[in-house]
């Protein structure tokens, strides 16, 4: 029986296209068994098991650029996950690892390597981080979604494939009926889906909680997703909306939320881009300006280029934001235009690519 391990996590950008990996491989063969090994306590220790599959979580974290002090016990924590991601290894016997990104993938590709189990690394970003430069050097194959990445890896060892995307989400276009009842939302409506990436973002926060009333004022109903830090400010301000706003922490239906939009609102995440180009959705991104080399902005960039979506920056965002997103709502013929134009750079056939190239080490 063929067994892969699945390494990485830390957010939303990194869970999701593992989940979708896992998926693509079950349905090639479901009698594949796949593992994850994710960071203990972060956030793919709750949602890879929502997802139905089994993980175990290193004692690992990252290292604290703002606090030197925080990072002494990193060598520690490091050599415990190494030893442990050994272990782990040793027990299941997987014939493949694959490694997304995140704290986790670094011991665990790691003890691969030393123990001869072939490893692929999936790249979401147009900048690779420290761990996928250094990963990388022992990988079979790196699986990208931008181009020039070879600036990064090896260019013989690049394949480039786009973003793996859960399955749900290629299908939306068939499930505004259902996104409608599940949000309890007016069919006669248009809706503006509100998201910050798997964390919340607060300058969109902030900037939807001063323009509410404009918003549903103006006729508009929103979904926003706040994250866990703004949850209970967002309830407080929706509350006097009833049936107009929905608002939550976290999505877990994110096929329906894009089902009901008829714009995003959102952050640039990698993934979060992906899902817009897969779902055709008319979007305005706001890029977290602090990600690490602004790669956010590039991949709002790699649309915006294109006339594929419309960028707001976060430090005007909360002037502009609400306004922006109003003038998209009443200007249908741009929504055509830039859903259109997103929609073409849309990679739905990622995830069974990703897989494929997997399994193709095992045979190599
Ligand atoms: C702060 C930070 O480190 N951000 C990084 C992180 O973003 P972040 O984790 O926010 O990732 P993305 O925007 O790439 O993806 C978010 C994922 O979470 C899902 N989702 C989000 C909200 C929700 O309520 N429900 C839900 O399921 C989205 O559908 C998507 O699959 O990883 C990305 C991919 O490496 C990077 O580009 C981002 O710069």
């Amino acid at each position: 029986m063929t067994k892969v391990i699945i390494s990485g996590g830390g957010t939303g950008g990194h869970i999701y296209p593992a989940i979708a990996i896992a998926n693509a491989l079950k349905e090639i063969n479901p009698d594949i068994e796949v593992l994850f090994v994710g960071a203990e306590g972060k956030m793919e220790m709750e949602k890879v098991p929502k997802a139905g599959y089994p993980i175990i979580g290193l004692p690992i974290a990252g290292i604290n650029r703002s606090n030197v002090l925080a990072n002494l016990s990193f060598p520690r924590k490091l050599i415990a996950s190494l030893s442990e991601a050994r272990a782990i290894i040793k027990d299941f016997k997987p014939d493949v690892a694959v490694g997304v990104g995140g704290y986790a993938s670094g011991p665990l590709l790691l003890a691969a390597s030393m123990m001869g189990i072939p490893y692929l690394i999936q790249e979401q970003n147009s900048y690779a981080g420290v761990t996928n430069k250094f990963l990388a050097k022992k990988a079979r194959k790196i699986c990208v979604a931008y181009p020039k990445m070879d600036a990064f890896f090896a260019a013989e060892k690049i394949k480039m494939t786009g973003n793996p995307v859960r399955k749900d989400i290629l299908e939306v276009k068939s499930k505004r009926d259902e996104a409608l009842k599940h949000f309890g939302l007016d069919a006669d409506k248009k809706t503006v889906l509100v998201i910050g990436g798997s964390q919340g973002a607060r300058t969109i926060n902030e900037a939807i909680d001063a323009g509410l009333t404009n918003l549903v004022g103006a006729g508009y109903q929103v979904v926003w997703q706040t994250g866990k830090l703004y949850i209970e400010r967002a309830k407080t301000t929706a509350s006097v909306f009833k049936g107009q706003v929905y608002v939550s922490d976290f999505i877990y239906e994110m096929d329906l939320a894009y089902a009901v939009a008829d714009v995003v609102v959102s952050r640039a995440g990698a993934l979060s881009v992906s899902e817009l180009c897969l779902a055709a959705k008319p979007a305005i991104l706001v890029p977290l300006p602090t990600a690490a080399e602004d790669h956010q902005t590039m991949n709002a960039m790699s649309l915006v280029n294109n006339d594929a979506a419309i960028l707001v920056k976060d430090i005007t965002a909360r002037e502009t934001l609400v306004k922006a997103t109003i003038d998209l709502l009443q200007d249908v013929e741009k929504q055509a235009i830039l859903s259109k134009n997103i929609h073409q750079l849309a990679k739905p056939e990622a995830a069974k690519e990703i897989a494929g190239e997997v399994l193709k080490l095992i045979k190599q």
